[in-house]
């Protein structure tokens, strides 16, 4: 399994292929190419002096007679913890929020008006452990907590709406934990939060020992700049997951992760661009970067041997949209910011031609689906 070793495909890509060649592979895997967006060249400047990799693309929408042009742009961040996890609690977190800090500044220059974290973006990816102390240290109360309060400053600085994926502990009720993306408007009012509402279960991310299943179904946000929904890392794999918040009205749904090449990395193109197809929105699919090595050593319950990290977070955020073409993705190796401009006029543009709202014969399957969550429900197989 690739670490940090290997770039990225577009990189091999290009590198390996003739250009001739590489247009078509390109057609074929990335679907219509995505302008390259001409970011200010101080922008560039910043982002090499602090480390990190700035990408820009923009998507087209067709003019209309009636409705303007709907242009944003948004921010994906990925980015390594910057201090080892044995590092203090308090430390960690402030390390991380000034290297964010940093990047969220040449988004501003960019003129970037939504921008989203990583996964948990605070903490060291800590649940493999299974242990509480000191990573549930790392929760916070999403409406008033430090990091909520540090995004608070952002987007009044910067005029720019910040999702901000954190552990929440919730003192209202009982001082439970959940997985939570906060949602700051512009303004730096709290405009909300969401909460993970699949948990996975699957090796070394065994989560449910820290949170369980979200309890606020699936919210999406209006925003100035579009409305925002929040499907968090494993809500991926779940179709009817991306369908409600789209229901809902999400025109842009973001997907910060936290995941590993030896169990994901061919799932990752795969499944958020599908998303943005199948519910005419765009997606923007956000994952960590590196190798976060533990004080303890921890199994997977597979029989393996004890170890103290989880594998490569491969990074390779990506944005995908309703007519299925996507931008290349942030390395696999480097923090990283991936702007985008997307005109949102591009959702209703391709549901008029493909019509997945229209054709999706929701009250067969909500009829259906009543059925078979039914205690006593045989599934309807015709037998000889
Ligand atoms: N953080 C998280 O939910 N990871 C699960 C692994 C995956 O969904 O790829």
């Amino acid at each position: 399994m690739a670490g940090a070793g290997f770039e990225s495909l577009e990189r091999c890509l290009e590198k390996h292929l003739p250009l001739a060649d590489l247009q078509e592979v390109k057609r074929i895997l990335y679907g219509k190419e995505t302008r390259k967006l001409d970011l200010p060249s101080r922008a560039f400047e910043a982002a090499s002096k602090g480390d990190f990799e700035l990408q820009g693309y923009a998507f087209q929408a067709l003019t209309e007679q009636q409705r303007r042009p709907r242009t944003v742009r948004m921010g994906l961040v990925q980015n390594r913890t910057p201090l080892p996890a044995d590092t203090p609690v308090v430390k960690q977190v402030t390390a991380l929020h000034r290297r964010i800090e940093a990047i969220v500044e040449v988004a501003a220059m960019c003129g970037v008006n939504i921008i989203c974290f990583q996964e948990a973006w605070t903490m060291p990816f800590a649940f493999c452990t299974r242990e509480k102390l000191p990573w549930t240290e790392f929760a916070e109360s999403a409406e008033d907590g430090p990091t909520t309060k540090f995004c608070q400053e952002l987007a009044r600085k910067h005029d720019m709406v910040v999702v901000s994926p954190i552990l929440e502990r919730d003192t209202e009720h009982g001082d439970i934990l959940w997985n939570t993306a906060v949602v700051i408007s512009n303004s730096g009012a709290v405009l909300g939060k969401t909460r993970k509402n699949h948990i996975p279960r699957v090796g070394d991310f065994n989560e449910s020992t820290y949170y369980m299943e979200g309890n606020l179904g699936h919210p999406v946000f209006q925003t100035q700049f579009g409305r925002i929904a929040v499907n968090i890392c494993y809500g991926r794999h779940h179709p009817l997951n991306w369908l409600m918040y789209s229901i809902n009205g999400a025109e842009v749904i973001f997907n910060p992760s936290a995941t590993i090449g030896v169990l994901s990395e061919s799932l990752w193109p795969i499944e958020a661009r599908n998303a943005a197809i199948a519910n005419h929105c765009f997606t923007c699919a956000i994952n960590r970067v590196g190798e976060e090595l533990f004080p303890n050593e921890f199994t997977s319950g597979d029989g393996k041997k004890a170890h103290r990290d989880f594998g490569y977070f491969y990074g390779s955020s990506y944005v995908a949209a309703p007519d299925g073409s996507r931008t290349p993705g942030l390395s696999r190796n480097r923090d990283g910011l991936l702007v985008t401009e997307l005109d949102l006029n591009l959702c209703r543009q391709v549901n008029d031609i493909w019509g997945f709202k229209m054709t999706g014969r929701y009250e067969m399957y909500a009829r259906e689906l009543a059925e078979a969550v039914q205690p006593n429900y045989s599934p309807k197989i015709v037998k000889e």
